[in-house]
């Protein structure tokens, strides 16, 4: 007897997987049980399509026999579903256009299907009707109504006969969010939803429009007319119960984060970090229910909801389950938008608790930053405790199975005068530190969710900081794909691992399942891709993300005959670059500019490479200024998705080089540092008195090395010193704990901060961490005079 009733829409027509997540209820879950937990060990590769380098985070379709997907840049194939033989594909051409969207961007994460057709959007706003058997284009529209930056990188769905779409950009426009419905067939614009207050009113949504407009009780322009801010866009989920007739929409944050910029009088704005109910046929709202009211901190709604049948004190609920950025797992009547419960699924500071009568949050007030002096430490930071990743959903076992991380992040008002300690958000009226490793960041697991009882039922932990999405199906089984390159296969039931195939590339898309001729199929997309394979990329960095690393399709079954080559990658050597003279202050200039000018977006933290692009420091581009200038300003590499980037002047092109520059002189070292630190984050049998003494240290900062000598007394497990280096001293007291030594000081240069070492002594050598505030966490050794 399954655990949880099952939806007749849940488990229609088995055999296929033709929407992003299997069905509209999204539960990324098959009843499909020829692989089950019995036999699935014998499990083999069936079939493999190689990919070109790139991003591949995608979620693959089946139908009619073939298998469809897209990577890179809207690049779309379909293979034969048995043999994995390439049918026909289609380029979306977003890489010739290479307009600034792809600045925030590679490609999209996953396509829809209907009725003969594939459907897609581009990077850069088109949408497109293929026709399944050929891959020629039925229909093409363009979905932007203005050149405000947006980008594209959701997969539609097909819902109802209309194609849903979706855009992102309100981490850096004030663009109005909306969510567009075009008729499958022919491509006209059946309706759009509008998520923010503005001018121009859909008449069935005139009811809408005065619910949002009393919730931003200023408006939402400048005295001058211009827009003051807006955002709510849906940039990934959509979900849909075609016996209700509703189509659900995931809305994000808003634009700018300040609320105070964006509403200076207040109110809840919606629809902005809500979950939004429409009519399919005419896009009439119908309820919502908001997470975060009044969003100032890039809080979303924007995680994919699960739709179910569950029982619940006895009787049957239609829910829709939600585990979003902000660190806590929902479920709400999807009939009428009603709040159910909420619980914690991850470290959470920004609010105690969901009050269970009226379903708004219980804030702590160190969130509301605004004319408040300092950094308040957010638990979930922006990166959210679960992102665009799909979770899966099994009424075999009633579970949920969420990809979380556990990511803090700092946030304070916006700095007067702006700039200062690598804040990426000033322009959105807040300082946000979202990369600044706090203890017991940069960690995800895969957890198994009861949503009647609110609670955890077990958790995997998972390498790294960018989990994989997950899949169900009705062997009993759950898959997920690791940063780690492994494929993996769990009990549904305990999360004990079954089976798993080591493949050469990290996997971040969620793999699905289908059948032909009665054989099961599993199929995964290799390759990494969005925030976790750039901006987020140092969770990952003990990993292989190379983008090099080769990329592909793989087919799993039963009797599968088919094997992959060994893969070496060539050692990371970064350019030679004899006359590189080094200069602190310029390359912190450069830093600023890699940091705000979106290189981040797809070449990482700290330009530390995560797969998404190449990783900059070992790139001979940049020891020759000409062709940095051809690559970056004219877009030389455009035709690799490299777009040009013409706001550069020379002298900030000169300043950015230097300052990658700096970071291949550093790569080397940082990167045996941060393997040494991984390895000593096992455990250590060091002794307090093995800590005693003077170390030259070396420090290893994003702008190159840093050296200083440390000089610890130890008395019983007390640890007291002096750290001494070229900007002063720091006097430093602590204690040592389980082969470990914690001890912190207090820093006046450049600004008062506390420094804080965590170290242990490891053959004779001392390797750990050092946390600098604000400016980050790095890697530190030490060795004896
Ligand atoms: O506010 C937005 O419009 C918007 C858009 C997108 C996007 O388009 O992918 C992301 C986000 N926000 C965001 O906050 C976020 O964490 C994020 C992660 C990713 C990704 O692809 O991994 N996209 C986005
Ligand atoms: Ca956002």
């Amino acid at each position: 007897r399954p655990a949880q009733p099952i939806d007749e829409q849940t488990v229609a027509n088995p055999d296929e997987w033709p929407s992003w997540g299997r069905t509209g209820t999204e539960t990324h879950y098959s009843p499909l049980d020829e692989i089950d937990a019995g036999n699935v060990d014998v499990l083999k590769l069936a079939w493999h399509f190689d990919l070109e380098p790139g991003y591949s985070p995608s979620t693959p379709l089946m139908a009619e026999g073939k298998v469809f997907f897209t990577t890179g840049h809207s690049h779309i194939r379909a293979l034969d579903a048995v043999t994995g033989k390439l049918l026909w594909e289609y380029d979306g051409g977003t890489r010739e256009r290479a307009t600034s969207a792809l600045q925030m961007s590679w490609g999209s994460k996953g396509i829809a299907y209907d009725a003969g057709h594939v459907f897609l959007v581009t990077t850069d706003g088109y949408v497109v009707s293929l026709d399944a058997k050929t891959g020629k284009e039925a229909w093409k529209t363009y979905d932007y109504p203005d050149a405000s930056p947006r980008n594209s990188n959701g997969p539609p769905r097909v819902f109802g006969g209309k194609v849903i779409v979706g855009f992102g950009g309100a981490d850096i426009s004030p663009a109005r969010g909306f969510v567009t419905a075009y008729d499958a067939r022919t491509g006209q614009r059946a309706w759009r939803f509008y998520t923010t207050p503005g001018d121009e009113v859909e008449p069935v949504n005139r009811k809408a429009e005065e619910v949002m407009r009393k919730t931003w009780p200023g408006g939402w322009k400048k005295p001058d007319g211009s827009r003051r801010g807006g955002g709510g866009t849906a940039w990934n989920a959509f979900s849909y119960d075609a016996e209700l007739h509703l189509v659900y929409l995931g809305v994000g944050n808003g634009f700018p984060y300040n609320q105070q910029l964006r509403s200076p009088d207040g109110g809840d704005n919606l629809f902005l970090s809500s979950i939004v109910a429409v009519d399919v046929d005419t896009g009439a709202y119908k309820w919502h229910y908001q997470l975060c009211p009044a969003e100032q901190w890039d809080c979303t709604a924007t995680a994919d909801m699960t739709l179910a049948t569950l029982e619940i004190d006895g009787k049957e609920r239609k829910v829709l389950m939600q585990a979003p950025k902000n660190g806590f797992f929902y479920v709400i009547d999807r009939s009428n938008g009603q709040f159910i419960s909420a619980e914690k699924i991850a470290k959470v500071s920004w609010a105690e608790r969901i009050d269970r009568k009226t379903g708004r949050p219980v804030e702590n007030p160190g969130i509301r930053y605004n004319g408040k002096p300092g950094m308040f430490e957010m638990w979930p930071g922006p990166t959210g405790a679960h992102s665009w990743m799909p979770q899966a959903y099994s009424p075999q076992t009633g579970l949920v199975y969420v990809p979380v991380m556990d990511m803090g992040a700092l946030i304070g008002d916006a700095p007067k005068g702006g700039g200062g300690g690598g804040e990426i958000a000033a322009g959105m009226g807040v300082t946000l530190i979202p990369e600044v490793e706090l203890p017991g960041g940069h960690r995800s697991y895969l957890k198994a969710w009861n949503p009647v009882t609110q609670s955890e039922a077990w958790r995997v932990d998972l390498p790294g900081s960018w989990p994989g999405g997950v899949m169900a199906s009705g062997g009993g089984l759950v898959w997920q794909g690791q940063i780690d390159g492994k494929f993996v296969a769990r009990d549904a039931r305990t999360g004990k691992e079954l089976w798993s195939f080591k493949t050469e590339s990290p996997i971040v898309g969620a793999p699905i399942t289908y059948r032909v001729n009665g054989r099961q199929y599993v199929t995964v997309i290799t390759g990494s891709g969005g925030q976790g394979a750039g901006m987020q990329s140092l969770g990952n960095a003990a990993y292989r993300t190379d983008y090099r690393l080769p990329r592909r399709v793989l087919t799993f079954a039963l009797d599968g005959k088919d094997t992959i080559p060994p893969f070496t990658l060539p050692a990371l050597v970064p350019p030679e670059d004899p006359g590189f003279q080094p200069d602190l202050a310029r390359a912190q200039a450069g830093a600023m500019l890699f940091g705000t000018r979106s290189c981040i977006v797809c070449h990482g933290w700290n330009a530390v490479g995560g797969g998404a692009a190449p990783d900059l420091r070992y790139s001979p581009t940049i020891t020759d200024a000409a062709t940095f200038r051809t690559i970056v300003k004219e877009g030389g590499l455009k035709l690799n998705g490299m777009p040009p980037f013409p706001q550069f002047t020379d002298e900030d092109l000169e300043t950015l080089r230097f300052y990658l520059r700096s970071r291949a002189q550093a790569a080397p070292g940082e990167q045996k540092a941060l393997l040494e630190k991984a390895k000593a984050a096992r455990v250590s049998n060091a002794k307090p008195q093995d800590f005693a003494g003077r170390w030259n240290i070396t420090i290893q900062s994003p702008v190159g090395p840093q050296k200083a000598v440390m000089d610890l007394k130890v008395v019983g497990s007390v640890v007291t010193g002096i750290v001494t280096a070229e900007q002063g001293k720091v006097d430093v007291a602590g204690a040592v704990k389980d082969g470990r030594a914690k001890f912190e000081g207090k820093a006046s240069m450049p600004m008062p901060i506390t420094i804080k070492y965590d170290v242990t002594v490891r053959d004779g050598q001392l390797v750990g961490d050092n946390a600098n505030g604000p400016f980050g966490t790095f890697p530190v050794t030490g060795v004896r005079p």
